[in-house]
């Protein structure tokens, strides 16, 4: 049976749990699957590595148009090259993670990226897709709202701050004692703050469904968005 194409929008704050569940969301539905949060990391790379001050919009939105960004949908195995080299570990480095804010919160790169991810749905759209013509599931900040708010399935994962915190020390430090939580609260909650000035990810807007992870483990939480994929587009 033919089925058309389905786009899963998924968006959230920081350590909500958008990039473990959405990957997993697309493994089991076979669907491509789009970080685009990584693409902003990317960008941000790509000006740090030529020594690009961050605080020159313009020169930085120069930067980020002229970047070869190739990307790999797969939700097994996706994979971020810029210029040739596979940045998938760099991008993740904490220098990184302390500037993303700065790059991610210039419109003209918003307004780049954000074309550059609408064409990335289109083609998933198509049998020229990665997934054949089946779909895709894109996660980020913006995608409910500005790039995708005509997806099939519309969705905001929250938690709370205490359990955003807690996942994310214990993924970065092993641990989610006291000083842990300390180290954490700059690369989540100050970093949020800062993202939020461009973009609204804290609320669901009209017709996005919320789904708070915050009383649910990782395996919990993908089922949950699996059901409601079931109740929404029916699959
Ligand atoms: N429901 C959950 N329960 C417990 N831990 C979770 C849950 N969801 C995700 N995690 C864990 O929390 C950490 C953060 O998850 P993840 O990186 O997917 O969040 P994110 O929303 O994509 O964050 P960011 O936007 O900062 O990249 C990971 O270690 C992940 O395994
Ligand atoms: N659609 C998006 C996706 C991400 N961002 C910002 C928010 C973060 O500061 C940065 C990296 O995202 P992460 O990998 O932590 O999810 O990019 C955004 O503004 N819009």
């Amino acid at each position: 049976m033919t089925r058309t194409p389905l786009v899963v929008a998924v968006d959230g704050p920081s350590g909500s749990g958008k990039s473990s569940v959405s990957r997993q969301v697309a493994a089991q539905l076979d669907l491509a699957y789009l970080d685009t949060g990584a693409m902003y990391r990317a960008a941000t790379w790509r000006c740090v590595q030529r020594g690009v001050d961050l605080m020159d919009t313009a020169l930085v939105a120069d930067t980020v148009r002229s970047m070869v960004l190739q990307l790999d949908l797969n939700p097994r195995f996706p994979s971020f090259v810029v210029d040739g080299v596979d940045v998938g570990v760099a991008i993740r480095a904490p220098e990184i993670s302390a500037v993303v804010s700065q790059v991610a919160t210039n419109l003209e790169v918003r307004a780049d990226l954000g074309e550059r991810q609408r064409r990335v749905i289109a083609v998933e759209r198509t049998p020229d897709g990665f997934s054949g013509g089946r779909g895709i599931v894109v996660e980020g900040r913006d995608i409910t709202t500005v790039i995708a708010p005509d997806a099939d399935v519309r969705l905001l994962l929250t938690a709370s701050e205490e359990a955003r915190l807690a996942r994310r020390a214990r993924e970065v430090h092993g641990t989610d004692d006291a000083a842990a939580l300390e180290a954490t609260r700059e690369h989540v909650v100050d970093r949020d703050a800062r993202d939020s000035t461009v973009v609204e990810f804290r609320t669901a807007a009209d017709g996005v469904v919320t789904v708070d992870s915050s009383g649910l483990d990782l395996e919990q939480t993908v089922q949950a968005v699996l059901a409601l994929v079931e109740d929404v587009a029916g699959r």
